[in-house]
């Protein structure tokens, strides 16, 4: 039985929402359809009291107003209050650079902590339940997160003036359905769930069925491997907090210099840990194409027996070796310096700005929706070793869709590129230099998949910014 499973789940975590004024994020879903249908016949037992909240992303038009008035109707019907807002996503991700699904999250997230304040709610409760957790963990593993990223969602944290939770991590996505055929719940279906383009759809369609095979119960162990290491995670950050306050010589809200030998000495689980509080410290805001090659570098620097070295990170950010001190440092002159570099193999290569341009080898198959920051190619004999260096006098390019070619200043100009921004913008050429790609502005004939036969091989170039294109997320839902 569901309740029983979910009020063992509280039970053992100590955790309980009885006597609380609670919000529930609902979208009309089967995941928070079901987890508002069960808080609701709870509530009496519990003592609750529960407010349910809609956001209309506008992402489908009529069909998003025809899920808000599902919701609306299923709340009238039960006597629940209900709080609904419409927030146009895409106009908020145009003016945020955000990605559609983080731009949605952050509007949400937003009207949740509104009406929690209006209403004096103390809890939010959302309907992640446990294979939304296998699939974000393995997804993290797989993109190479580090740290308390590795642990997935959690099961409660404070959120704004209260507490998020989430009680159906305890129940896999059968159960829920399940739960919802039981009590006549008729959800709606985002069909955005089902597309392939998402990199959790294609977990969630190709990881899912084995791992269920192989342990039908398989969501459990990830949940128990999520908040052991969210407290593994705990302790050895405050530890290293401790370490660092003795290796850490200066600090300033724009630099930190720190002692390499105490550094060091430090157990190498802290001294990672270490150089990612350091860098949360400085950026506040971690930028997307922060990744763990540019940690790996730091460690290269600090270990190596010259005793100077300076390494470039996303938005001016400088590593210095000098000797025994390495300091970091905001500089202000960035995206200026000219630059090339050969890319051979896929892997990441890390740009003097800091940016990092992605080389994937793969089949048609895998990537269909291109966004200006990604571009596929044919593997052709001459486009490798490929090209990545910034503008030359005469560089002039085609342009996919037209005749002729046309100069690379008059791009910039068409797509007001602001001046200080052209000197450091990226150019991919192939080994012969002729222009393959201008990352986030055109691309070229050259190279261009068009159609492709399923097996053949293609590359796929991703470039990562912070700043020079405006903030590009990696990666979607
Ligand atoms: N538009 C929305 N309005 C209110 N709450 C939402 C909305 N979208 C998501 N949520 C909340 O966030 C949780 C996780 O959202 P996510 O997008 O990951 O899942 P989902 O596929 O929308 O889940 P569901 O099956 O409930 O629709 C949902 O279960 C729900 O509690």
């Amino acid at each position: 039985m569901l309740e029983r499973k979910v009020e063992a789940f509280f039970e053992k975590r100590q955790f309980s929402i009885k006597n609380q004024g609670i919000l529930v994020g609902v979208s009309g879903g089967p995941d928070s359809l079901a987890l508002l249908h069960f808080l609701w016949s709870q509530k009496d037992k519990w003592n609750l009291q529960i407010w349910v909240a809609h956001v209309d992303h506008m992402f489908r038009g009529e069909e998003s107003e025809e899920e808000a008035l599902f919701v609306k109707r299923f709340c009238e019907n039960r006597k629940i209050p209900f709080e609904m807002t419409q927030i146009d996503i895409p106009a908020h991700m145009e003016k945020s650079g955000l990605s559609s699904q983080v731009a949605a999250r952050e509007c949400r997230y937003a009207f949740f902590q509104e009406v929690m304040d209006k209403n004096k709610l103390s809890y939010l409760a959302l309907g992640h339940h446990g294979d939304d957790q296998i699939e974000t963990i393995l997804m993290r593993l797989t993109r190479g997160s580090t740290g308390k990223a590795r642990a997935g969602i959690p099961f409660s944290r404070k959120f704004h003036n209260g507490v998020l939770v989430r009680p159906f991590l305890c129940l896999n996505r059968e159960e829920i359905e399940e739960y919802c055929r039981l009590h006549q719940l008729e959800p709606r279906r985002d069909p955005s769930n089902e597309k392939d383009v998402y990199s959790r759809n294609r977990f969630r369609k190709y990881m899912l069925p084995f791992l269920r095979k192989e342990n039908p119960q398989v969501h459990e162990q990830f949940q128990r491997f999520s908040e052991e290491l969210e407290r593994d995670e705990a302790f050895l950050i405050q530890l290293t907090e401790e370490r660092l306050e003795s290796v850490i010589t200066e600090k300033t809200s724009t630099r930190i210099s720190i002692d390499i030998e105490a550094f060091n000495l430090m157990p190498l689980p802290l001294q990672r840990r270490g150089i990612q509080l350091i860098l949360n410290y400085l950026y506040k805001v971690r930028p997307a194409s922060l990744s763990a090659i540019h940690i790996e570098k730091i460690f290269f620097i600090l270990k190596s027996p010259h005793p100077s070295g300076t390494l470039d990170f996303p938005s001016g950010l400088k590593v210095v070796r000098s000797y025994q001190e390495c300091y970091f440092q905001f500089h202000t002159h960035k995206n200026q310096t000219s630059y090339k570099l050969e890319v051979n193999e896929p892997g990441e290569v890390i740009l003097p700005n800091g940016d990092i341009l992605t080389l994937e080898i793969l089949r048609d198959d895998v990537v269909k929706n291109m966004t200006p920051t990604q571009h596929l190619l044919y593997m052709e004999e001459d486009v490798l070793p490929m090209i990545i260096r910034t503008r030359k006098n005469g560089d002039r390019m085609t342009i996919k869709g037209m005749n002729g070619t046309k100069k690379l200043k008059n791009l910039f100009i068409d797509e007001k590129v602001p001046i200080h921004k052209r000197n450091g913008w990226p150019v991919v050429t192939d080994r012969n230099d002729q222009i393959i790609w201008v990352p986030g502005l055109k691309k070229s004939n050259l190279y261009t998949v068009h159609d492709c036969e399923a097996s053949q091989r293609i590359i796929l170039l991703t470039y990562i910014s912070n700043d020079l294109l405006g903030g590009t997320a990696k990666h979607e839902k």
